[in-house]
C-alpha cells in the first residue's frame, strides 16, 4: 500500500477497475484530437506556402482548407467525447474511493470515529475526494493532449528548419526553473494549506452543532475561539502559499510558452541572411503561435499534479488505520452471559476503569451505577467492541470479546447510545433500521414496547412523520425512546442502554 502510495496514479488506478476501458478509450481520442488539432496549422503553412509561391489555383487552396475545417471539427468531436469518457470514469473512481472509505469506517474502531471530529470525516469524505475530480477527469486526456500539440508540431517544426525548431525551445528551460521554484517545498506548504482547510471544516460543524449553546448564552461568533483561529489559520495558509507559489507560475506560464522570443529574431535574421525562404519563415511563425495554447494549459495543470499527491496520501491514511483484530469464523456462544474479568481501560493514558469485575446474567437486569465520568459508558462501550480493554478480559458466552468476529457481537449485542442518534428519514425506517426488512407490524409491536407507540400515532403523519436532521423535530425522550424501539426490533440476546442519567444493561437469552 505504501508504495502504491508513492505512485500516486496506479494507487486511482486501483479504484477504476470497472473504467480502465471507458479510460484508455478517453486517452486515444485525446491523442486523435491532438493530431486533428495540428491539421489546421499545417493546412495553413500549406495555403501559405503555395500562395507566396504565386500558386492561385483555387482547388489545392480549398481542399486546405476544408481539411483546416474537418481537423478543427475532429479536434473539438474527438476532445468533447474525450472529455466526456474521463468524467465518467472519474465519476465512477470517486464513487468508488467513497465506498471504500466508508466500508472502512464501518471496520475501524468506533472509538476511532468517536475520538475523530466529525468534520474531518466530512471533508475527507466529501471535499478531499472531490479533489480528484478535476485531474482525473481533465488532467490525463487534456494534459496528453496539450503536450502532444506542441510536441507534433515540434517535430514538424524540426522537418522544416531544424536551427527555428530548437530556437523555438529556448523559453523552456527558462520556464522549467520557475517550475522548480514553484515546486520547491510544495507538498509541505500545501500540507498546511489542506490541515488548515480541514480544521475549519471541523471547527465550522462543531460550531454548527453548539449553536444552541452559542445562543443561548449571547455568545457573538468571534466568542467561539477555535473557530475564529481555524478560520484566520485558512485564510494565512492559503495566503502564504499564494504569495510563495503565485510569482513562479505567472512567470512560468508567461515565459515557457513565449516561443516567439527566439523564433522572430532568428526568423529574421536568417530570412535577412537569404538561408530562409519566405514561406517556411511564415509557416514557422504560424506554428509557434499555435504551440502557445497548449503549453499554457498544460501548465496550468501543474498544480493539479502536485494536489492529487498530498489528496491520495490523505485518503490512503484512512484507508491504512489499523483495524479490530477479530477472526472471521462465527463462533458457538453458549448464552449471551456478560462478564468483566479484572477489566483496565484508558483513554490514551489516563486509565478510567481499573480492575473492573461483574457478571451480568442472562434474562436479567444489570445496572451499573455511579456518579458522572467513573466509567458507566466506557463499560457500556467495551461490551459493544467500540474499544477494546487494555487488560483483563470482557467476556460473552464465557469467551474474551477478542475471539469473536466483530459482525457476531453487532448481532448479539444492541447498543442505545446517549445521543439517539435517528436519520432524517420517516419514525417508521428509523426503527426499521433495527432489522432490515421487518414488517410494519413488527415495527408497531416494538414501538409499543418501548412506549412509544402513543406518541408516534400522534404525529402528524404517524409512523411516517420525518423526524428532522438528526430527530430534531422530537424531544430527547422521544427520540430516546424511537432508539429503544430500534434496539428491541433488533431483538439482540444483549441490550446495553447507556442513558443519561443511569446507564444499564440488560440481557436476556435468545429463545
Ligand atoms: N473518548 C474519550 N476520550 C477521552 N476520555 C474520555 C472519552 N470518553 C470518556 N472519557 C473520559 O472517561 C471518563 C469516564 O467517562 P464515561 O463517559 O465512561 O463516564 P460515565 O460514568 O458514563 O459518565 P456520565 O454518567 O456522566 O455519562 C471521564 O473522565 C471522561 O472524561
Amino acid at each position: 500500500m505504501e508504495q502504491e502510495k508513492n505512485n500516486t496514479f496506479s494507487w486511482v488506478l486501483r479504484f477504476a477497475t470497472q473504467c480502465k476501458g471507458k479510460m484508455a478509450a478517453s486517452v486515444l481520442l485525446a491523442v486523435l484530437g491532438s493530431v486533428c488539432g495540428i491539421v489546421p496549422y499545417f493546412a495553413v503553412s500549406q495555403i501559405v506556402i503555395q500562395i507566396c509561391g504565386q500558386n492561385y489555383d483555387l482547388i489545392p487552396i480549398g481542399f486546405w482548407a476544408l481539411a483546416a475545417l474537418l481537423g478543427y471539427l475532429g479536434s473539438t468531436w474527438f476532445g468533447t467525447v474525450s472529455t466526456i469518457l474521463s468524467h465518467r470514469s472519474a465519476f465512477t473512481i470517486l464513487k468508488n474511493i467513497r465506498t471504500e472509505l466508508t466500508a472502512k469506517l464501518s471496520r475501524v474502531p468506533m472509538g476511532y470515529i468517536l475520538d475523530t471530529p466529525s468534520g474531518k470525516f466530512k471533508t475527507l469524505l466529501v471535499d478531499t475526494v472531490e479533489k480528484l475530480e478535476l485531474p482525473l477527469a481533465h488532467m490525463i486526456p487534456e494534459l496528453t493532449a496539450n503536450i502532444l500539440v506542441p510536441l507534433l508540431m515540434m517535430v514538424y517544426l524540426f522537418i522544416l528548419d531544424w536551427r527555428i525548431a530548437l530556437i523555438s525551445l529556448i523559453t523552456i528551460p527558462i520556464g522549467l526553473v520557475c517550475y522548480m521554484g514553484m515546486m520547491k517545498d510544495y507538498a509541505k506548504r500545501y500540507d498546511r494549506v489542506l490541515t488548515a482547510g480541514k480544521n475549519m471544516d471541523a471547527a465550522i460543524v462543531e460550531y454548527i452543532g453548539g449553536i444552541e449553546v452559542i445562543k443561548a448564552f449571547n455568545q457573538s461568533t468571534a466568542s467561539y475561539g477555535r473557530y475564529m483561529d481555524a478560520v484566520t489559520e485558512n485564510e494565512a495558509a492559503k495566503t502564504t502559499w499564494f504569495k510563495q507559489t503565485n510569482s513562479f507560475y505567472v512567470a512560468g506560464i508567461s515565459i515557457m510558452p513565449s516561443c516567439l522570443l527566439g523564433v522572430l529574431p532568428l526568423g529574421a535574421y536568417l530570412y535577412i541572411q537569404g538561408s530562409l525562404e519566405t514561406p517556411v519563415l511564415i509557416t514557422c511563425v504560424i506554428l509557434a503561435l499555435g504551440l502557445v495554447k497548449p503549453l499554457i494549459q498544460a501548465l496550468q495543470y501543474t498544480d493539479s499534479l502536485a494536489m492529487v499527491d498530498s489528496t491520495v496520501k490523505e485518503i490512503a491514511g484512512l484507508l491504512e488505520t489499523e483495524e479490530m483484530q477479530r477472526p472471521e469464523e462465527r463462533v458457538t456462544l453458549p448464552n449471551s452471559h456478560i462478564s468483566f474479568r479484572n477489566v483496565c481501560f484508558g483513554y490514551g493514558n489516563t486509565e478510567v476503569l481499573h480492575q473492573i469485575s461483574f457478571d451480568a446474567v442472562p434474562g436479567g437486569m444489570t445496572a451499573i451505577v455511579g456518579p458522572s465520568g467513573s466509567g458507566k459508558s466506557t463499560a457500556a462501550r467495551l461490551i459493544a467492541s467500540f474499544w477494546e480493554a487494555d487488560s483483563g478480559e470482557v467476556q460473552i458466552g464465557g469467551m474474551d470479546v477478542r475471539n469473536i468476529p466483530l459482525s457476531q457481537v453487532m448481532d448479539t449485542v444492541a447498543y442505545v447510545s446517549q445521543d439517539n442518534f435517528l436519520f432524517h428519514l420517516s419514525v417508521k425506517e428509523n426503527i426499521r433500521m433495527g432489522k432490515p426488512g421487518a414488517t410494519d407490524e413488527e415495527i408497531v409491536s416494538a414501538a409499543k414496547q418501548a412506549s412509544c407507540h402513543e406518541f408516534i400515532s400522534a404525529l402528524p403523519k404517524g409512523y411516517d412523520t420525518l423526524v428532522g436532521d438528526g430527530g430534531g423535530s422530537l424531544s430527547g425522550g422521544e427520540r430516546q425512546r424511537i432508539a429503544i424501539a430500534r434496539a428491541i426490533l433488533k431483538n439482540s440476546p444483549v441490550v446495553v442502554l447507556d442513558e443519561a442519567t443511569a446507564s444499564f444493561f440488560y440481557t436476556q437469552l435468545c429463545a
